[in-house]
């Protein structure tokens, strides 16, 4: 485990923008009663944070985020205020992936992931984002970078209409200067979801989180 991480049992996902991350690490959370972390929320949050036009110290200082655990009800407050639908928006997606690049909003995403990590109480916790095989959990007993090709991708997100296919090309494009999600790291499995449905998707994950809890 990294330092600050005691959270028992972690799966870390990493991958590009519509690899299907979020889907497939909520539904192997169900499966396997473990808890769920989505790390792009917090990043999302702090951008909506951002709109209020105070200067990154203040920002930093006031950020006042929660975010459950639970895969079958995410609920993600900005002091009382629930955005867990905003989050999800063309605001927050456009307004991110400059706010990721800052060093001060990612050392405080980081500080806040692992404290959530070491405070789930599941048996273990999936956790996905774009630098967690590599920054927040490199110790993770599983570490997966989840691919798909870009049309694929673009697809999904299509059916979702949540984002036009120019911001999650630029978002992508911005976000891998600042940290590596299209290939995996050393140890890290890579499984490309291109030719794959949502259940074997699910059961590839499964399969690899099986295969570390035996040892093999
Ligand atoms: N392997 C898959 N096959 C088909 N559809 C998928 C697959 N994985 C994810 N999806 C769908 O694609 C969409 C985007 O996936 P999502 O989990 O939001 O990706 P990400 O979190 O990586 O951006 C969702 O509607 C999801 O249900
Ligand atoms: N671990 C993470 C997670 C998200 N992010 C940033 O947060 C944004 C939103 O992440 P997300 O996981 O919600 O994005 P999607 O893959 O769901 O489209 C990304 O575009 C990155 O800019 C990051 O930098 N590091």
């Amino acid at each position: 485990m990294a330092a600050g991480l005691v959270a028992s049992f972690v799966v870390a996902i990493d991958g590009p923008a519509g690899s299907g991350k979020s889907s497939v690490s909520k539904e192997v959370a169900r499966r396997l009663g473990f808890g769920y972390l989505d790390t792009g929320a917090g990043y999302r949050a702090f951008a909506l944070h951002s709109l209020s036009g105070a200067a990154l110290p203040e920002l930093l200082e006031s950020f006042d985020y929660q975010i459950s655990l639970n895969p079958d009800s995410q609920q993600v407050l900005l002091g009382e205020r629930d955005i867990t639908l905003d989050i999800r928006g063309e605001v927050a997606a456009r307004a991110v992936s400059a706010i990721a690049r800052d060093p001060e909003v990612r050392e405080l995403q980081l500080r806040d992931a692992r404290s959530r990590i070491s405070t789930c109480t599941q048996s273990g916790i999936v956790v996905e984002g774009r630098d967690i095989t590599t920054v927040v959990a490199p110790d993770a007993q599983v570490r997966i970078l989840l691919t798909a090709s870009e049309s694929v991708r673009l697809a999904r997100r299509g059916l979702e209409q949540t984002e036009t296919a120019e911001s999650l090309k630029a978002r992508d494009a911005s976000d891998s200067k600042v940290v590596e999600f299209f290939t995996p790291a050393d140890g890290v499995a890579l499984v490309d979801t291109s030719d794959l449905n949502f259940e074997q998707s699910v059961q590839a994950v499964i399969g690899l989180v099986e295969a570390a809890q035996n040892g093999r």
